[in-house]
């Protein structure tokens, strides 16, 4: 009987409220509620299903940094013939120095941080990377540890001439317990690889990301990486049992803990998750991974404005509650960007915002009853004006390029400026429109989306080239906006080289001097990752 409820209700909610295509999933023999779909949407996008955004390469002849955004070069020693010497000895074959090899790691995902290092160093195993910080450490030598280099902070490239210390050779996956759903892994493991690795177990990572093809999970941690599943498992700082980390001068702390409880003092892994490898390079992670579900549905809605947007947030968490998994936005902006730049075409009407809720659960029937109370519910009410749903596979992942490719559709678009702000969900959006009336005609675009359920606004405005100006026009006015919410400005980037300065907007001078004294207790010559987190002159 429910199933034939489901199909009736489906049907009429599409045929009276929603303009849409509708198909039966590949599923639809063993399940009888139709998926409504546009289909030559799928077809369209079927090339581009599991190519990462962030595997996709400009050209490498993006713009040189800006002076001013890094500091002078500080006093390190320079690499010598005799330091080449000694890592060749240690990292036989695995001591990069050809120019040409070295040249995708001097540079960021963006093109817009360059560095000049003559080095990059591939270790294997805890043990080198402790004999390779004991000996920068002993000999001055700076450092830029580097995992999958996907950061768009630059804090994952060498600013002047560190020694670049990747983590990608450390990919081994060192134990999995299937009953606890605890992974413990060396810091060089691909997400995407992790996630093949667990699904295949019935597990999923907590964490997603756009990234999720070339970003490392070491470098998620040392970010605290947030991401499209954060609404559901919490960030990093929850899901992270344990850390190996090697310190400075070469000692490898032992917090790689496979416990979900455990009190005995303070957290000392806590001071590394977030710290973009300013106090240690993490070498091992352990973390506890949820069950796979087993019934995922995507929904993609159009709405009137924000306002409609936000009640359909409230809506859905009260009506979906503990399936809800994921609700981001983008708005018309940004789909205008996806069709212009890589043609990916609306999969429903135009929309002035565009929502993408995930649902996962463990009873496709009880969730697909519930998904449908709730777009029944959001129509009749006139909050969302258009809509389809996905259930399998190939079109969840359709719909979801939607959201994950933007960051790639902007890099098309020109330069680009990118905000990552935190501030109460119900203000979000109010800081696109203020910056631009701000700007007027001044950028080419300017567009927000985000993780609605995080209040997490990712601000991003481009012009045709680098443009001093326009850059002068939004800073310092985006962080005092936020700054006046009590926002972040840096919800889940990080501050790497190009936030580091503003720090003061989100944290008290008192708590970024303690930082200081933190760094020069782990660190005190400074040689991990400088120029880097902190700001330049700690007040
Ligand atoms: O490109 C950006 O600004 C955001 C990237 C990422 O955090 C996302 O949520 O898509
Ligand atoms: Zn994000």
């Amino acid at each position: 009987m429910a199933r034939i409820f489901l199909k009736t209700l489906i049907l009429r909610t599409s045929l009276e409220y929603l303009r849409l295509h509708v198909t039966f999933s590949s599923t639809a023999t063993t399940r009888l509620s139709p998926v409504i779909f546009c289909s030559s949407f799928l077809q369209s996008c079927s090339w581009q299903f599991g190519a990462c955004s962030r595997k996709l390469h400009v050209e490498a002849d993006g713009p040189k940094p800006s002076p001013a955004a890094a500091p002078d070069r500080l006093p390190f020693s320079t690499v010598t013939q005799e330091d080449l010497a000694f890592f060749s000895k240690i990292l036989p074959g695995r001591t990069v120095t050809d120019p040409d090899l070295l040249e995708s790691s001097n540079v960021d995902w963006l093109k817009s941080v360059r560095g000049s290092s003559e080095v990059l160093l591939r270790p294997q195993t805890r043990e080198e990377v402790s004999q390779i910080l004991r000996y920068c450490n002993g000999r001055n030598l700076a450092v830029n540890p580097q995992g999958g280099n996907t950061g768009l902070v630059g804090g994952s490239v060498p600013v002047y001439d560190e020694i670049i210390l990747s983590t990608a050779l450390m990919n081994k996956i060192l134990s999995f317990d299937s009953i606890s759903g605890i992974l413990t892994c060396q810091a060089g493991c691909v997400l995407e690889n992790l996630s093949l690795y667990l699904e295949e177990r019935d597990y999923i990572m907590p964490l997603d990301l756009g990234a999720k093809g070339s970003c490392q999970i070491g470098g998620n941690v040392a970010t605290n990486a947030g991401g499209l599943r954060l609404l559901r498992y919490g960030s990093l700082r929850g899901t992270v049992l344990g850390l190996e980390v090697v310190l400075a001068d070469g000692q490898v702390l032992d917090c790689l803990a496979m416990l979900r409880k455990d009190n005995t003092g303070y957290d000392l892994k806590q001071l590394f998750i977030g710290s973009e490898g300013t106090l240690g390079v993490i070498t091992a992670v352990s973390i506890l991974c949820p069950r796979k579900p087993k019934s995922v549905n995507v929904v993609f809605l159009g709405c009137e404005n924000f306002e409609q947007l936000l009640k359909t947030f409230k809506l859905c968490r009260g009506m979906l509650g503990e399936i809800l998994s994921a609700f981001e936005f983008l708005d018309s902006e940004c789909m205008r960007l996806l069709n212009t730049h890589l043609k990916l075409p609306n999969p429903i009407s135009d929309c002035p915002f565009y929502v993408v809720i995930e649902t996962s659960g463990s009873n496709p029937t009880h969730d697909g009853e519930k998904l449908h109370e709730f777009l029944e519910e959001a129509m009749t009410s006139s909050l969302v004006t258009d809509g389809t749903v996905a259930t399998e596979d190939t079109k969840i992942k359709a719909l979801w390029s939607m959201r994950e490719r933007i960051t790639e559709a902007l890099i098309h678009d020109g330069f680009v400026y990118k905000y990552d702000i935190s501030i109460p969900v119900e203000r979000i959006y109010q800081l696109v429109t203020d910056m631009r009336e701000h700007l007027g005609g001044r950028a080419k675009s300017v567009v927000g989306y985000g993780h609605v359920g995080d209040g997490n606004l990712h601000l991003n405005i481009t012009s045709p080239v680098k443009d001093p100006a326009l850059l002068a026009a939004i800073e310092p006015f985006v962080y005092e906006w936020t700054a006046s919410c009590k926002g972040s400005i840096s919800a889940e980037h990080g501050l790497g080289l190009k936030k580091r300065n503003y720090i003061y907007y989100s944290k008290p001078s008192q708590v970024v001097a303690m930082m200081g004294d933190i760094k020069a207790m782990m660190d005190p010559k400074g040689i991990l990752n400088p120029y880097k987190t902190l700001p330049d002159n700690l007040k």
